[in-house]
Order: structure tokens, then C-alpha cells, then sequence
């Protein structure tokens, strides 16, 4: 985070010394099947934090029950020290204070990519239509999109459909953004423009949680990594210590075979 860009009136709340994010002991079932067990996790404001883990080890189902899309049997899950996951909670209201990100766009067909990105701070936040659009137009500015607010998206190639959809997560000024492997559906040339648009908002001061399989970028734009092996934390720490020097022979192991992929 630069101290330059929060001074500048970044949006981004200011941390309040809780963990933005913690999860305790979360347990999640889908039938007979433990996705994830026994997860703790805490994410500090302004931080970031990447899943990595091998496929079907439960790095969309955490970030699925951060959000409240899905429950959890077991555990709790605190947003700003709230525990969200009390079920007198208004889960709504959570929602909303959480932006979220998938592999697919989603974004609406028939919208412009202005109406996209201000539906939700007009109509959910009540955000007057002038600031709505205003503020609009300078996140697409900020994402290199200037000049694209009044096209549909299938006007635009995958990798500005997915800045759209980030600058719609972002546009309500959510406390916490979660991203699902955001780059999965993209053809390679257009990966790196979205994850330069990551490392803008966390050089703000955004805080986030990324589900990826770009090991690179998780080495290069986390502050804490994350290894999930069978809905296990296996291992976690610095970047530079889960990658340079994994304590655990599993996140070896996995490292090892995307090293041999030509995938680190
Ligand atoms: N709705 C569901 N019903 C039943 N099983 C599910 C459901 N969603 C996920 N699972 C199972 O939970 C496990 C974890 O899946 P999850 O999608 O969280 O893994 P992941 O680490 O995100 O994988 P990927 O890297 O492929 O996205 C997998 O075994 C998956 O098959």
C-alpha cells in the first residue's frame, strides 16, 4: 500500500485494527464429502491474501462462505469482528459490504458498461445517479477504460469484460474483495492487464482475498499465501517463505510439480 494513495482520499475505509476477515475452525460439508476443515484465517486491513492449492482443495468454497453464499456447518466466520455467520444477521447487508469477483464476467448483456458498474451503488446503495455515473468514470479511467463507459460487453474482449466486472465489485466501496480465479477464462495476452488492475488496488489499499493458479502473481502481490490441501490450511506465511522456502513436504510437492509444468 502506498501512503501516497490513501492521502490522495482513497476509498478504502481505514483499517480499524481488527482483521478485516477471520474465519474460526470452519467446517464445510457438501453431503458425506469434508471440503473444508478446521480453517482459521485472518485478513489484516489493507492486505492481501492468496489461496493457492491444487484443484477441488477448497479455495471457492472459502471464498463462497466469506461471502454467505454458502453456510458453514461449523466454526464462525467475523467481517470487522461482526461474526456473519450468527444467523440473526442481516445476510444482505453483509453482501454488501463484501465485493466478489468470479472466473465468469456475469456482466449484463444488455447494460452499458456504465449502467453495470453504478446498478448496484444506485439501486442497493442509493448513490444519486450523477455521483453514481461520476464515480464510475473515474474507476473506468483508473482501469484503463476511459472512453469505454457507453459500450455493451460484447463490445469488449474478455480481459476489459473482466476489468468491468472488477470495477462494478469495487464500485460500492466494499470493506473486502474476494477473487476467484479472475484470470482462469482469459486468453493468456489478456491475463496480465487484469492482474494489473489487482496490484493497482492494493497499492490503494484494498483488502483482498485471490483464489488463484497464477503462482507468479501470488508470489508478487500477496502479503500472506495460503497453501489448501483437502480443505486443510496446510501451510501458510509470507510469500517469500511459502515459495522460497515450504515448510511442508505437501506445498513442496505441489510446487514442485508446477515447476516441472513450467508453471513457476
Ligand atoms: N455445490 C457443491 N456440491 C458438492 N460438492 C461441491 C460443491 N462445490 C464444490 N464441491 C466440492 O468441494 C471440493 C472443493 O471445491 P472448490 O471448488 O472449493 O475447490 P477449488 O480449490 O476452488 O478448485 P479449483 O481450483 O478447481 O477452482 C471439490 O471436491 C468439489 O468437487
Amino acid at each position: 500500500m502506498t501512503s501516497d494513495a490513501l492521502s490522495k482520499g482513497s476509498p478504502w475505509p481505514l483499517p480499524s485494527g481488527e482483521p478485516v476477515l477471520r474465519l474460526e475452525a470452519v467446517r464445510k460439508t457438501y453431503g458425506s464429502a469434508v471440503v473444508l476443515r478446521d480453517v482459521a484465517l485472518e485478513v489484516p486491513a489493507h492486505s492481501v491474501t492468496a489461496l493457492i492449492g491444487a484443484s477441488g482443495s477448497g479455495k471457492s468454497t472459502l471464498l463462497r462462505c466469506a461471502n454467505l453464499l454458502e453456510d458453514v456447518d461449523d466454526g464462525a466466520i467475523f467481517l470487522d469482528g461482526e461474526e456473519i455467520t450468527d444467523p440473526r444477521i442481516d445476510q444482505d447487508a453483509v453482501r454488501r459490504r463484501i465485493g466478489v469477483v468470479f472466473q465468469a464476467y456475469n456482466l449484463f448483456p444488455h447494460m452499458t458498461v456504465l449502467d453495470n458498474i453504478t446498478l448496484a451503488p444506485r439501486r442497493v446503495h442509493k448513490v444519486p445517479r450523477d455521483r453514481a455515473e461520476t464515480e464510475a468514470r473515474e474507476l473506468l479511467d483508473r482501469l484503463g477504460l476511459a472512453g469505454r463507459a457507453g459500450e455493451y460487453p460484447d463490445r469488449l474482449s474478455g480481459g476489459q469484460q473482466q476489468r468491468v466486472a472488477i470495477a462494478r465489485a469495487v464500485a460500492t466501496r466494499p470493506r473486502l474483495l474476494l477473487l476467484d480465479e479472475v484470470t482462469a477464462a482469459l486468453d493468456p495476452e489478456l491475463v496480465g492487464e487484469v492482474l494489473a488492475v489487482i496490484r493497482d488496488l492494493k497499492d490503494e489499499g484494498m483488502t483482498m482475498v485471490i483464489a488463484t493458479h497464477e503462482m507468479a502473481f501470488a508470489r508478487d502481490v500477496a502479503d500472506q499465501v495460503c497453501f489448501l490441501d483437502a480443505g486443510v490450511i496446510l501451510e501458510r506465511g509470507t510469500a517469500d517463505r511459502v515459495f522460497g522456502a515450504p515448510a511442508e513436504q505437501r506445498t513442496r510437492d505441489f510446487l514442485s510439480r508446477l515447476t516441472e509444468a513450467g508453471r513457476l
